[in-house]
């Protein structure tokens, strides 16, 4: 697998596999923070801070729906990189759709950026990665640690009054998040990078115990930490929303389908449809494939186009930061040990639009993320 090795690109440094078959996920070497202390060396500001992200990546993703329901698009810019991950690692092929270039140093791979940040780096080349424009460094490439910098510190530059980090439910959070992460967020990869039968059955083993379990507790509570939409919930939903399409088929967690599942289904619709107004406003269908055009032109905001009221509350809802191009095309091209032909599988056509009555259960989002009734109704 590629990395860099003391600031070279090697295409020969590492296995990601180790000899018993199992997965073995690197740990993150930015681990900076950005805090709302006079003191801090990282301060939250408006503009000072760029996100790199790739639309596939599960990990980037949850940075994407904490910036869009905070409402902090106008306060961190965002570059998009290329779904494809091919020798050079990540990226940046602005005219591919979904993409954009990379607008703080127009660099052609990502690489270039951990570089410029330590010329000496040994590391793998990971999104998602948070940028300081002022520095000229990264700050931080952990994608928990983003999401939470993101929840907690930007609140003054924030459009919307939305705490997914609320007090009362903290340790509750921490817990959910630090318990889904092995069985179910790297759990998909260590299926679906096992080499030998045992790890892979423990990880399917692992997976579905854990979706059955989350699956139960989503039958009385609308959220994973409770009647409150928080972090837990992006941890998990960029995983389920892409369970069907990828992990089923690609890494082969094939005892079940999210869509099979009498919970996580309607509470994985909720969320996609979280932020979006309601669909009585003309706002167009976004299941399966409709729901995917000029994503990145609109999340990367450069577009300039004249918005629309409705458009403007939809950029930042959740189903505006899920590209199931960018998501498939990766997942399927990237891995040629895993799907050496190249070959994009087709279905399923999900209807994430479709109703949920999550809404009956107690509790529900922050009041700036509920839907307001459009006139005339
Ligand atoms: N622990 C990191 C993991 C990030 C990660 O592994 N991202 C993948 C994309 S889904 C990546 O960039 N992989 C490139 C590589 O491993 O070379 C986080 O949560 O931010």
């Amino acid at each position: 697998m590629n990395m860099l090795v003391d600031g070279e690109w090697r295409t020969d440094a590492y296995e990601s596999t180790g000899d018993d078959g199992s997965f073995e996920r690197q740990t993150t070497p930015f681990r900076d923070e950005i805090r709302d202390d006079p003191d801090a060396r990282f301060q939250p500001e408006a503009g000072r801070y760029h996100l790199y992200v790739s639309l596939a990546c599960p990990w980037a993703h949850r940075t994407l729906v904490t910036r869009a329901l905070k409402g902090l698009k106008d306060a961190i810019s965002v570059s998009i990189v290329d779904p494809y991950r091919g020798e050079g690692g990540w990226q940046f092929t602005p005219d591919k759709e979904g993409c954009t270039p990379d607008h703080v140093h127009d660099a052609d791979f990502l690489r270039e950026l951990y570089v410029r940040a330590d010329p000496d780096a040994t590391c793998r080349v990971t999104v998602p990665v948070l940028w300081d424009t002022q520095e000229d460094t990264i700050v931080n490439n952990e994608s928990e640690e983003i999401m939470r910098m993101l929840d907690t510190e930007f609140d003054e530059y924030a459009a919307r009054d939305v705490d997914l980090y609320p007090e009362g439910y903290r340790d509750e959070i921490d817990r959910v998040i630090d318990e889904i992460y092995d069985p179910i967020n790297n759990g998909v990869y260590r299926a679906g990078f096992a080499t030998k039968q045992g790890p892979y059955d423990e990880a399917v083993d692992d997976l579905f115990a854990a979706l059955d379990h989350w699956d139960e507790v989503l039958a009385d509570q609308r959220y994973l930490a409770g009647d409150r939409l928080t972090e837990a919930d992006i941890a998990m939903f960029t995983t389920l929303v892409r369970f069907d399409n990828v992990y089923h088929t690609h890494f082969m967690c094939n005892v079940q389908y999210i869509r099979e599942y009498d919970n996580l289904w309607p509470y994985l619709r909720d969320l996609y449809q979280t932020g979006v107004p309601d669909r009585r406003e003309g706002t167009e269908p976004r299941a399966g494939s409709g729901a995917r055009r000029d994503r990145g032109e609109r999340l990367d905001g450069a577009n300039g186009e004249e918005r629309s009221v409705s458009d403007a509350t939809r950029e930042h809802g959740v189903a505006e930061t899920v590209n199931m191009d960018h998501i498939k095309e990766h997942y399927y091209t990237t891995h040629p040990d895993v799907n050496p032909h190249r070959i994009v599988a087709r279905g399923p056509d999900l209807a994430f639009d479709a109703p949920h009555d999550r809404d009956e259960l107690p509790g529900g989002p922050p009041s700036d993320l509920v839907p307001t009734a459009s006139a005339g109704d």
